[in-house]
């Protein structure tokens, strides 16, 4: 008999929809405080609070279970950034918690597992930071992965609404989630009632197909997609957003594919921005694989450090991309 991931999944969701509340009040702000990191890439302080959210949620009902997140508080720390954990102090406060700031470290850095085992969550706290500044898309992405493989996921994308072009006022996002198996759904975020099976699309012609890609060409090679597109005579612009929203478009069959093609050598995509995706493309019938054509390897700790790249598809045309990005020099 196959396990039931019926408690999995209601707390991912429960703790993605929480997070997401977090975020929208800072959203909302004219604009939320910033850090650079290391790497110089953004990190606000809805991208701290909402891991520190989830972390909690998993802790009380999964206290056993590992979790490979993106951040960590070391930066949060220094004593020179007082007013910024005082900022996430407040934004709790707005939630009804009043956790010390051990406390806030603590559910931060119970994500900072590096190394596979057989059971772990993923968790992007806020994915597409650049999207969530610029008041675009966003995603809070968690994910199960046992075994190896992607169980049990929840991407909620509060600013995305029925259309990708319709961005809701207030926080009536959606949360798209998966058990391997069973399908995937949509319910709204907020109240994460009334759950709506969905699916990738139907269509089979490429040259009707609607390709969406990273809104920066510096985490998607901007011109090989455009190459791609012209092989496959795709003749609408590719729909540029930011975060695991793409993987949401795909799934619901609003989009056909999405191309996330190497821009330098040596960058390995992070697990935590694919994880809760592929497999709400996969339970919607769509396909997700390298550049090459491998499936994804989850065991690799942080890192899909054996894939190069990423093609999602409605599954119709999967074949048809990778031999056009071999064509085109990618693969
Ligand atoms: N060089 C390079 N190549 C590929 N990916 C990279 C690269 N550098 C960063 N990242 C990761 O990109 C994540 C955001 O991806 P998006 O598709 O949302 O990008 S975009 O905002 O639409 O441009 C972003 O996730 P977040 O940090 O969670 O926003 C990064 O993990
Ligand atoms: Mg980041
Ligand atoms: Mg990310
Ligand atoms: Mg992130």
């Amino acid at each position: 008999m196959s396990a039931d991931y019926s408690r999995e999944l209601e707390f991912a969701l429960r703790a993605v929809s929480h997070a997401s509340e977090l975020c929208c009040s800072v959203n909302g702000k004219i604009s939320p405080d910033v850090l650079e990191k290391s790497d110089k890439s953004p990190v606000t302080i809805a991208d701290f609070g909402s891991q520190a959210l989830v972390s909690r949620i998993l802790e009380e009902a999964f206290p056993d279970d590992p979790i490979i997140g993106e951040e960590d508080a070391s930066e949060l720390k220094q004593p020179d950034q007082m007013n910024f954990l005082n900022a996430i102090h407040a934004e709790m406060a707005v939630l009804g918690l009043h956790p010390t700031s051990e406390q806030i470290f603590h559910w931060i850095d119970r994500c900072s597992q590096k190394e596979y085992c057989d059971r772990f969550w993923t968790l992007d706290p806020i994915d597409g930071t650049k999207g969530f500044l610029r008041k675009g898309q966003y995603a809070i992405s968690l994910a199960l992965i046992v075994n190896g493989e992607v169980t049990v996921a929840a991407v909620g994308c509060p600013n995305l609404g029925s259309t990708v072009d319709d961005v809701p006022e207030s926080i009536q996002g959606e949360v798209f989630s998966a058990i391997r198996g069973q399908g995937a759904t949509a319910r709204p975020i907020a109240s994460l009632r009334n759950p709506e099976s969905i699916k990738v699309s139907s269509r089979t012609a490429t040259s009707e197909m609607v390709l969406c890609e990273s809104v920066e060409s510096g985490h998607s090679s901007h011109s090989h997609s455009a190459q791609v597109a012209e092989r496959l005579q795709i003749s609408a612009d590719p729909v540029r957003l930011d975060s695991q929203a793409k993987y949401c478009v795909v799934a619901r069959g609003e989009a056909d594919i999405y191309l996330r093609l190497p821009t330098r050598p040596g960058y390995q995509e992070k697990i935590w921005d694919h994880a809760g995706g592929v497999l709400v493309v996969e339970e919607a019938g769509g396909t997700v694989t390298d550049v090459t054509g491998k499936p994804l390897d989850f065991r690799q700790g942080s890192e899909l450090s054996n894939n190069r790249g990423v093609v999602v598809s409605n599954g119709a045309c999967h074949d048809q991309i990778i031999e056009a990005l071999k064509a085109v020099g990618v693969s």
